[in-house]
Parts: structure tokens; sequence; C-alpha cells
């Protein structure tokens, strides 16, 4: 049996070419993906340059050999490959599990497609069952967080381990707030409402970012969502 998630990764890496500048995300979908682009540039020379999501995403990269840039180096990229939280209609996404939306947001609009790599259970409904994860300043962050909590009532600040009193840092040195909102009715109208609050520095909510979502299974076969439609590889 195969894992869903290598397979939506392996799939999605054939998208890469030669002279590609590409945006690598994080997480264990986004960690096949890296292996994966790490054995061509190893077995095939392939020739790419690549943006890294995180600090983690970096590391795997430079370890695979994959030469790596900062963003500020580049107008554009040709392709991310990331990973999701959930999907929900239009392609719209929930991202930030790992901590990394806001790097991951900027790579993602820099990029010219953006490809989502996941296993199915990342499509379940209702969308919004996924806590959305929101970059908060730490400075003042409890009154950012009784704005937020203006949503939804269960607003949580990320913990740096389970049961650690500390919370938990991106890479950019900003609290992570989990907010558990069962469902989201318009993903746009929300991103656009709790980006007004001025201690939210970003959304977990890509809306209109995703160019296709790929879902791997089991059995090896991978199903491709588009905006619009989906349709089995
Ligand atoms: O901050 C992390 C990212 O948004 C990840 O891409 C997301 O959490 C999915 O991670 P995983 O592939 O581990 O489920």
């Amino acid at each position: 049996m195969l894992d869903p998630k290598e397979v939506a990764a392996r799939e999605a890496v054939k998208a890469v070419k030669d002279g590609m500048t590409i945006g690598i995300g994080t997480g264990s979908t986004a960690a096949f993906a890296i292996r994966a682009i790490g054995e061509r540039v190893k077995l095939e020379g392939l020739h790419v340059r690549a943006v890294a999501t995180s600090s983690r995403s970096r590391e795997m990269a430079a370890e695979w050999g994959i030469p790596l840039i900062d963003l500020c180096e580049v107008e554009a990229l040709d392709l991310t490959i990331d990973g999701a939280d959930q999907v929900g209609p239009n392609l719209s996404l929930i991202k930030g599990g790992g901590g990394a939306l806001l790097r991951e947001k900027i790579v993602a609009q820099a990029s010219r497609e953006l490809i989502i790599i996941c296993d199915e259970t990342k499509r379940q409904m209702p969308f919004g069952q996924h806590p959305l994860p929101v970059a908060v300043v730490p400075f003042g962050h409890t009154l950012t967080r009784r704005r937020l909590e203006r949503f939804c009532q269960k607003v949580l600040l990320r913990p740096k381990a389970p049961d650690s009193p500390e919370p938990y840092l991106t890479d950019d040195g900003l609290y992570i707030y989990d907010m558990h909102m069962e469902t989201i009715a318009d993903p746009p109208q929300l991103e656009q409402r709790l980006k007004q609050i001025v201690g939210v520095v970003e959304v977990g909510l890509f809306n209109g970012l995703a160019s296709r979502v790929l879902f791997g299974f089991h059995d090896g076969h991978v199903e491709e969502l588009l905006p619009e439609h989906s349709a089995r590889l």
C-alpha cells in the first residue's frame, strides 16, 4: 500500500521542469515533494532554484542538494508545490497547521502556478472543520484574540509543544491563534474581515491562489481538482 501523500507529491513533481524557479512548501506532504525533487536533482541532473517556505523545509531541501535562493532574488516563481490542511469550495484552502502560513502565502502569491498536494482526508466537509490558523503580532495579542472571538468563541493560542506553557513562535516571531470555526460559509469575506484586525498579520485562508489540487490514494491513483471541477488522472 502506498502513502497517498507521497503519491500526490510524486505526481506534482512531474510538473517541475529544468531551469524553473520553484517554491517549496512546508509539512509532511510537502516533505515528500522535497524528497522527490532532490532525487531528480541527484539522478537526472535537474536544474532548479528553490525558495523555501520555512526553516524546516529549507534545511530539508539543503540536505537533498536542492539549490536555494532568497525570494528577493526573483520577480516571480514558476511553480510552487505545497500541502494544505483542508480544501474547500473553489479551491479555497486552510493552511498553517505547521505554522508556516505567512511565508507560504507570500510564496503562493509570487507563483505563476500553485499545486496543492494532499490525501483525501483534506477534503472532508464542512469547510472550516479544521481550525483556522491566524498569525498574530505578540504585542497586545490578548486584545487581538478578543477581536478574533467576535467571529467564533473558541480561539486558542498555539503552544510550543502540547503541554508547554510557552507559545509557539513562527519563523517570523509571530504567535498563532487557532480559530475553531466549525464551518466557513464565505471564505473570501472571512479572510478580508480578519485581515482588518490590526494585530493580525496573516490568515491561513488561501482564496484564489491554488491552480489545482492533487489528491493521492493508496492504490497509486491521483485525482485532480481544478477551480471548477475534478478529474481522475
Ligand atoms: O504550515 C503548514 C502548512 O500550511 C502545511 O502545508 C499544512 O499544515 C499541511 O501539512 P501536512 O502536509 O503535514 O498535513
